[in-house]
């Protein structure tokens, strides 16, 4: 016997979590329980607005249909909505056993504010790895700023993301205030300039390396191997099914490029997912997980060491179910 269940959450995000242009208050999602005689598998549907192309209306609406025809017998094929094929394949893939019990709890620490608070985080750790947001104030404080942080501390590597916000000539700007020894702990730039041809001059004349995130989901043919690309973020909940984001990471690998597992900012129970998925799919990357500290409660699950209040099914609204 088959049963489902699709639960709503809102958690409350800090004050300073900008998306694009606008400022995100709060974290609407699902989250998706299934339940046959092997035990019960969950698994997170949370469309991230203005990254996501469905609206959680229509996630909701996909999720129910494919939840009611796998109660009755069915198996379903993939949603076409990333969010839902995602969700839905964690809690296919915990019924099954198939997702490891061990993540990879080590995460790039994320920075999108403060570099002095950053700062304090990272001196105490062994090997730090950091990224920052670039791109949200002036192209020249920016450098100013990464270049003082490689400079202050000499393990540091560093991921900065500018999320397309630069013409070629304010990249540059950019970089001309970052000592040529120090752009070698820049492992990557996440989508530094408004167009690819833009990022891949930026690359190929400052040798800074980067990494495609949103413009690989507009356009799958960029995961090829080209001069400067160095990495592809790979955010599942915005990609599809486990199926889909296993073939993108071993279409990475084949052609040297390191794909990073990130978080579109889920729920502490997507997050422990992502990292379950990142010990499987890309043991030896960090993946890009330290979203966490953006909520103030954590959700049915544990994150490893957070001291985050914990809800529990309290917290959820039932949707749908079966
Ligand atoms: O990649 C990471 O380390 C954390 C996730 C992260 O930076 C992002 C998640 C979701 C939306 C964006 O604001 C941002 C990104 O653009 O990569
Ligand atoms: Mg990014």
């Amino acid at each position: 016997m088959r049963s489902a269940t699709l639960f709503g959450y809102q958690l409350a995000l800090d004050a300073g979590v900008v998306l694009r242009e606008q400022r995100l208050k709060s974290r609407l999602g699902m989250l998706v329980k299934l339940v046959d005689d092997r035990g019960e598998g969950w698994g997170e549907i949370a469309p991230l607005p203005q990254f996501s192309v469905e609206t959680p209306e229509l996630a909701q609406m996909q999720a129910a249909k494919w939840l009611e025809r796998w109660c009755a017998g069915e198996q379903p094929p993939d949603s076409p909505l990333p969010s839902v094929a995602f969700g839905i394949s964690c809690a296919l893939a915990e019924l099954e056993g198939q997702l490891p019990a061990e993540g990879c709890w080590q995460s790039a620490t994320l920075c999108s504010g403060d570099p002095d608070a950053l700062f304090e985080r990272l001196q105490n750790q062994s090997a730090p790895l950091a990224k920052m947001k670039v791109g949200l104030y002036e192209a020249v404080r920016d450098g100013m700023q990464v270049n003082l942080l490689l400079e202050a501390l000499p393990d540091l590597t560093l991921r900065l993301d500018a999320n397309r916000s630069w013409t070629l000539e304010k990249a540059l700007q950019f970089a001309r205030y970052i000592s040529n020894e120090l752009r070698g702990r820049i492992a990557f730039i996440e989508e530094p300039c408004r167009t690819v041809a833009e990022s891949m001059a930026f690359a190929r004349q400052t040798g800074i390396a980067i990494a495609w995130d949103e413009s690989l989901r507009d356009d799958a043919t960029l995961l090829s191997a080209q001069q400067g690309v160095r990495a592809v973020v790979i955010k599942p909940t915005l990609t599809g099914s486990i199926q889909k984001v296993q073939q993108q990471v071993a279409a990475a690998q084949r052609l040297g490029l390191t794909p990073v597992i990130s978080s579109a900012l889920e729920s502490s129970l997507g997050l422990t997912q992502l990292a379950r998925l990142a010990q499987q799919l890309t043991p030896g990357t960090v993946p890009g997980l330290d979203t966490l500290s953006l909520m103030q409660k954590q959700l049915l699950r544990h994150w490893p060491g957070s001291t985050l209040p914990l809800s529990g099914k309290e917290e959820l609204q039932c949707l749908w179910q079966q």
